[in-house]
């Protein structure tokens, strides 16, 4: 794995001094006069550690040579069907000793340095889906570096990404350049990329046509932001890092029994999860099974009320109701990798329960759910669909009885039970890796609202997107593309119960101090002395005493902004979606749509919400709410 790899900025013309001077390790001059970026005249003076490349496309070996000589170049990339014989041939020829005048530099030193310094080869390749990577192996002998640009209508410069992830598989050692339509609005992608093991063998990264303001012409601007985050890992982002901190928090406090189970899992998931075996059936029961994507809805009546333009993203249509189906899927196919047969899980409003008894069942592995004596009789039809589902529920009788008393009663089995039980946590809560593990199951949220807003709005990123937090894995989902992105307002909302101030709420971020909570460092709701505050909301998902430690850190450094909805707005919201626009809302989802009647929106704005579970196993609730 590579953090830090080294930058190239190639299609070099116009702003080369001005690039230069953003220290980027190799620059690119293209030297095939068709490309808009065709380098034309004077090679300018360029900081002493920057590397020249040259970029032929199916030159003769002679026009190569010429060029290397006439403007010092460092190394050639070849961007054409150049063949292995072709890259021997040029490699012998720039590898002989320059002719120079000086006899000093005839020195035997002086001609080592010149078999050292010899222009490096890079041989690109255009990738597509098809990409034959055995053909890499004639090449080896003959090139330095390897390129992975995308295969398009022209032989580069296509602005477009390849699925980088199916350099999963890379089977060489050969270092590479990662190529194809890098930009802005990749970087998450790239930052994966970069932490994935398939990042071992990356060496620089390539950014052309997507850091132009015309051809040719850079944006340094874009460019600077760009090359300061890949070169700065712990500033980058707001994801979690190798050991699952988000700033402060995440970690894995756990106690000395639970070590080997979190181990295990924190040594295999990421490895798992980018298997394209792995990928591939969870992309598969997604879509077959859950019904993904879930759409983005252009909600009009409820824009019209408030005069901006309002988006719905609905989840409450996945297969069981909710978001949580997206994780219990992953954590299933992750389960069956790691050889487990037995599956425990925690639940609060019933939701995860759920949507973990349904992939237990559709696995057919054993299924324990535990969950609060209080929330079993808040949430009867999602006990019931369990039970139906063919999973056991033990009721937590200790505490409130309510999640963070289940999720205790969960941890306990889980010690108990080391070698074939696996833990499904149902938020972005526990220890490290489960908080990132979720996150990134969860992430489908907001990969489908950036293709799904770029077909409706012209654009990926919206203003604003907005989602309810109990532990967070709705709002980790909807948030996860956008963390790095500081252009979109990412609003996160907590129930304020009756009032933040009140005694009984479950405002983590207005009342919560550092503490440990599941194995997590994390802002905890507790008394001076450190017991943990017992948490309150009319909601059952969103009574969690913490917040899961990528919430905790958005909130810290003020990435993220967090609005405290009471009961009653968050009632008086859901009611008001199911009048303007048809949809009974989940009561969690209820407090993010309360965030309109707090916030002002422009009329231009977009702003997304996402919807994160419908209002069915609500209806009690409303009904004694409302008198209905
Ligand atoms: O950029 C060009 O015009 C170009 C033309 C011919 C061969 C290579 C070219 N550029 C290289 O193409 C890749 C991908 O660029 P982009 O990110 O899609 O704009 C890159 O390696 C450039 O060096």
């Amino acid at each position: 794995m590579t953090s830090n790899p080294k930058i190239k900025v190639c299609g070099m013309n116009r702003n080369t001094a001005e690039v230069d001077a953003l220290a980027a390790d190799y620059l690119g001059f293209i030297f095939w006069e068709p490309s808009k970026r065709a380098f034309q005249g004077k090679m300018p003076v360029l900081a002493p550690n920057t590397k020249k490349i040259g970029v032929f496309v199916d030159a003769s070996i002679k026009e190569v040579l010429q060029k290397t000589t006439e403007f010092d170049l460092d190394g050639v990339q070849l961007h054409g069907s150049e063949s292995p014989e072709y890259c021997a041939s040029l490699r012998q020829e720039l590898t002989q000793p320059k002719k120079v005048e000086s006899d000093v530099r005839l020195s035997a030193v002086s001609a080592d340095r010149q078999a050292v310094e010899a222009p490096v080869i890079i041989k690109a390749f255009a990738v597509g889906s098809t990409f034959d990577f055995s053909i890499l192996k004639a090449f080896e002998a003959h090139t330095d570096y390897f390129l992975f640009d995308t295969k398009g209508k022209l032989p580069g410069g296509n602005g477009a990404a390849f699925d980088w992830t199916l350099l999963q598989d890379y089977p060489s050692t050969t270092p590479f350049f990662l190529s194809g339509g890098i930009g802005p609005e990749n970087l998450t992608n790239i930052q994966e990329f970069l932490a994935s093991p398939a990042a071992a063998h990356c060496h620089a990264l390539d950014l052309n046509s997507k850091f132009e303001t015309a051809p040719g012409l850079k944006d340094t601007q874009a460019l600077e932001a760009f090359i300061t985050i890949i070169r700065t890992p712990n500033m980058q982002t707001y994801h979690a890092d190798e050991n699952g901190y988000y700033g402060e928090f995440g970690g894995a406090y756990i106690p000395e029994m639970l070590y080997p189970n979190v181990a295990e899992l924190k040594a295999k998931y990421l490895e798992i999860m980018a298997e394209p075996s792995f990928q591939e059936e969870f992309q598969q029961l997604l879509k077959d099974y859950v019904g993904r994507p879930s759409p983005l809805y252009f909600a009009k009546r409820l824009s019209e009320r408030y005069n901006t333009k309002i988006y719905l993203k609905r989840e409450d249509l996945n297969h069981t109701g909710a978001h949580k189906v997206n994780n219990t899927i992953g954590q299933i196919l992750m389960a069956k990798r790691l050889g487990k047969k037995r599956i425990i899980a925690e639940t609060g409003a019933g939701q995860h329960g759920v949507a973990t008894a349904t992939v237990c069942a559709l696995m057919g592995m054993e299924c324990i759910v535990y969950m609060g004596e209080i929330d079993i009789a808040r949430q009867a039809p999602n006990v019931a669909r369990m039970k139906m589902l063919g999973a056991t529920v033990v009721p937590a009788l200790s505490g409130s009885r309510t999640l963070k008393d289940a999720t205790n009663e969960a941890i306990r089995d889980w010690i108990n039970n080391p070698i074939d039980t696996h833990y499904i946590i149902g938020s972005v809560v526990g220890p490290h890796p489960y908080p990132d593990m979720v996150a990134r199951f969860q992430a489908v949220i907001s990969e489908e609202i950036e293709w799904q807003l770029l077909e409706k709005e012209g654009r990926k990123n919206p203003d604003y997107v907005i989602a309810c937090v109990g532990g967070g894995s709705n709002a980790a989902g909807a948030f996860y593309q956008y963390l790095d992105r500081p252009e979109v307002g990412i609003i996160a909302v907590e129930a304020a119960g009756k009032g933040v101030d009140s005694g009984e709420s479950a405002a983590t971020s207005a009342l919560g101090k550092v503490g440990i909570i599941h194995g997590s460092k994390t802002l905890l709701m507790q008394t001076p002395d450190g017991q943990i505050t017992e948490p309150y909301s009319i909601s059952a998902g969103l009574d969690y005493p913490g917040v899961g430690p990528m919430h905790a850190h958005l909130f810290q450094s003020g990435r993220g902004e967090f609005i405290s909805i009471t009961d009653a707005d968050a009632m008086k919201a859901g009611l008001e979606l199911c009048e303007l626009e048809g949809i009974i809302p989940a009561i969690e989802s209820s407090h993010a749509f309360a965030v309109l009647e707090k916030k002002q929106f422009k009329p231009d704005d977009v702003v997304v919400i996402n919807l994160s579970g419908r209002g069915d196993k609500d209806l009690n609730t409303y009904i004694d709410y409302f008198k209905l």
